[in-house]
């Protein structure tokens, strides 16, 4: 199955609401500057640490002191990355954090140019859509005929990579379509900012509809 991230959690109503759902492999916090942002103190009364599911954790262009201190207060498993973050940067968090490192890149003619740069520093790609004056959340979808292309990127690199942007209950078969590894939603799981049980049962619905008519 369609690896799953649902991010931007921003209550413990979010979060217990998102692992109900057997088929969600990552939650994503936003730590970052955003509208969801979270305090790292808040979300480890959240957290269940017996969750079958991964911890993400998403910062934006942080320094190493902040991610350190974040982790330090939630059990984070994986550092998604959604800024200008350089090699040597994510060179130096890896060696002081230990812990998985993924890295959002906005999708252009260029990510995989980019990917290529990053590719041996770190564990996985997350491709969101380029919207300019914004780093991520923006539930905008981009040209999903690119798909193929990050996937057999990925496959030949042997590295995750999740496809964000503008995905919902509605449009997610088409976006499953195109084969991608795993898909991540913030937006299009939400109503009046919160998680939306309506939509999320939605979305998985869909997503177990699309699994079983490829099956
Ligand atoms: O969701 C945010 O507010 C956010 C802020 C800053 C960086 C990344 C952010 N979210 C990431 O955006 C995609 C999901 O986008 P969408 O809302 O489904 O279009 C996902 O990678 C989130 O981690």
């Amino acid at each position: 199955m369609t690896q799953l991230k649902l991010c931007g959690i921003r209550s413990k109503q979010d979060y217990d609401l998102v692992s109900q759902y057997s088929e969600v492999d990552y939650i994503g916090f936003i730590f970052a500057e955003s509208k969801r942002q979270v305090k790292p103190e808040i979300v480890k009364q959240w957290i269940n640490e017996d969750s079958p599911a991964s911890h993400v954790g998403i910062f934006v262009n942080p320094s190493i002191e902040e991610v350190l201190e974040t982790i330090d207060f939630a059990p984070i498993d994986i550092i998604q990355l959604h800024g200008n973050e350089s090699t040597s940067f994510l060179h130096e968090l890896k060696s002081k954090t230990n812990i998985e490192i993924w890295k959002a890149l906005p999708h252009t003619p260029e990510t995989i140019g980019k990917m290529d740069n990053y590719v041996d520093t770190v564990d996985g790609f997350v491709i969101d859509t380029k919207v300019q004056g914004q780093w991520g959340g923006t539930g905008i979808r981009f040209d999903w005929d690119a798909i193929p292309t990050y996937v057999r990127y990925s496959q030949r690199m042997n590295i995750k990579c999740l496809i964000a942007g503008g995905i919902n209950p509605s449009n997610v078969e088409e976006c499953l379509s195109y084969k991608p590894i795993g898909i991540d939603l913030s937006s299009g799981i939400e109503t009046n900012e919160n998680k939306d049980r309506e939509k999320m049962n939605g979305l998985i619905e869909r997503m177990n509809q699309y699994e079983h008519s490829i099956s």
